[in-house]
């Protein structure tokens, strides 16, 4: 494991309840103590934390035949209130203040909500304030919901340039079988050379988590693949982060690829935020993804697809269709349109703004 400045812990529903679907409030404030001694350690540190529909589900009772969203809703915003006060009144006897991040998929796609987020947890972690995310489940539902919050917790990693993500669940890792089965190994570490460990994850989920170990494993590669360690270790049990900073912990560990810069961390999850489609000749093509360091300019473009404006997110799509990255428009779809194909115009994408599949 590697040494860790800036980190990112998300804890699991299913680490903060009971098997009984009670909140575990021993266990927060467990964990509450275990994350107090990592900031008075010098780490900095963001907590993601689910919890909110679990706390309001035992708290809140509603008629079973109410329409599930609306269930959900319910338990979300009375359970955050919850939550959160529970982590407040556990953190201020640590002496640590806490602010509440209610964030959803949007605030990811837009550059300028996504600099907001972003200065506004560096302006509380350097004020030594705790920030405490969620997603904000009153109003992200279906298509505008993130994954779960592994996703969320792996997108705010590579937002504020953490070096280590922490995934907490009820087991101690990702394992060859079904945690359960005394035949199964935990897969300690994880690098990227090491085979497809996929097959071995059962899309089971633990009683009140939502997305399940295979996104764990997704966005833990992604974000290995960004420069950021990751950990996926059992908050269920105690002492894990003191573990963690004696580097004692049974978990597993992804290692990192080299940094990428902070543009390019940004967009490569943009795969499901973008705005417009642009297609590229097979020329463009093979510029971009040469070792040379290139812009995308308009006379590689064949076609513009989707209404964008400066800042947003496109994917790039070569002349099969394939995708070949991501970038961020320097202009808008009305003004590229107009130079599409011709010479001597500014670069729709610019390289500082490129992310390539398989490239980058
Ligand atoms: N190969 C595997 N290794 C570890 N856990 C697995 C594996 N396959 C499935 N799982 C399940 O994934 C669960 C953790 O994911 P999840 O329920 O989403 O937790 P959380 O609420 O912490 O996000 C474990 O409780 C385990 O049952
Ligand atoms: N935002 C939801 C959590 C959703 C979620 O991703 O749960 P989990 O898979 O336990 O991390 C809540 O607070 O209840």
């Amino acid at each position: 494991m590697l040494e860790s400045k800036v980190i990112i812990i998300k804890i699991g529903s299913n680490v903060l309840t009971q098997s009984d679907g009670m909140p575990d409030l021993e266990r927060m404030k467990h964990l509450v103590s275990q994350i107090s001694f990592l900031i008075e350690q010098g780490k900095k540190v963001v907590l993601v934390s689910s919890g909110a529909v679990a706390f309001g589900r035992q708290a809140v009772a509603i008629p079973e035949k109410l329409n599930p969203v609306f269930k959900k809703q319910i338990w979300a915003a009375t359970g955050q209130i919850r939550l959160i006060h529970q982590y407040q009144g556990y953190f201020e006897k640590k002496g640590i203040q806490i602010a509440q991040i209610l964030v959803t998929k949007e605030d990811f796609r837009d550059r300028k909500h996504f600099l907001n987020m972003k200065n506004c947890i560096e302006a509380l972690l350097q004020q030594g304030i705790l920030p405490v995310i969620n997603e904000n489940d009153t109003v992200t539902i279906t298509e505008l919901m993130f994954t779960d919050n592994d996703e969320l917790a792996s997108l705010t990693a590579a937002m504020i340039n953490a070096d280590t993500l922490m995934l907490l669940t009820n087991v101690d890792g990702i394992f060859t079988g079904n945690p359960a089965e005394p035949d199964s190994e935990l897969i300690e570490k994880i690098a990227s050379d090491t085979p497809e460990v996929s097959s071995y994850i059962s899309a089971t989920k633990s009683s009140f988590g939502r997305g399940g170990m295979l996104t764990k494993y997704a966005m833990a590669k992604k974000s290995a693949d960004l420069g950021i360690q990751v950990i996926i270790a059992n908050g269920k049990k105690n002492g894990v982060l003191q573990a963690f900073a004696d580097k004692k912990l049974r978990c597993t560990w992804f290692e990192p690829k080299k940094k990428k810069q902070a543009p390019k961390k940004w967009l490569a999850h943009g795969a499901h935020y973008y705005k417009g489609e642009v297609f590229i000749n097979s020329g463009a093509k093979a510029s971009l993804t040469s070792d040379v360091i290139r812009s995308l300019l308009p006379i590689g473009i064949t076609k513009l697809e989707g209404e964008f404006s400066k800042g947003d997110i496109l994917l790039i799509r070569d002349e099969k269709g394939d995708k070949v990255g991501l970038g961020r428009a320097e202009y808008s779809s009305k003004s590229a349109i107009e130079k599409l194909g011709q010479k001597n115009h500014k670069a729709l994408i610019h390289y500082n703004y490129l992310y390539l599949f398989d490239h980058d």
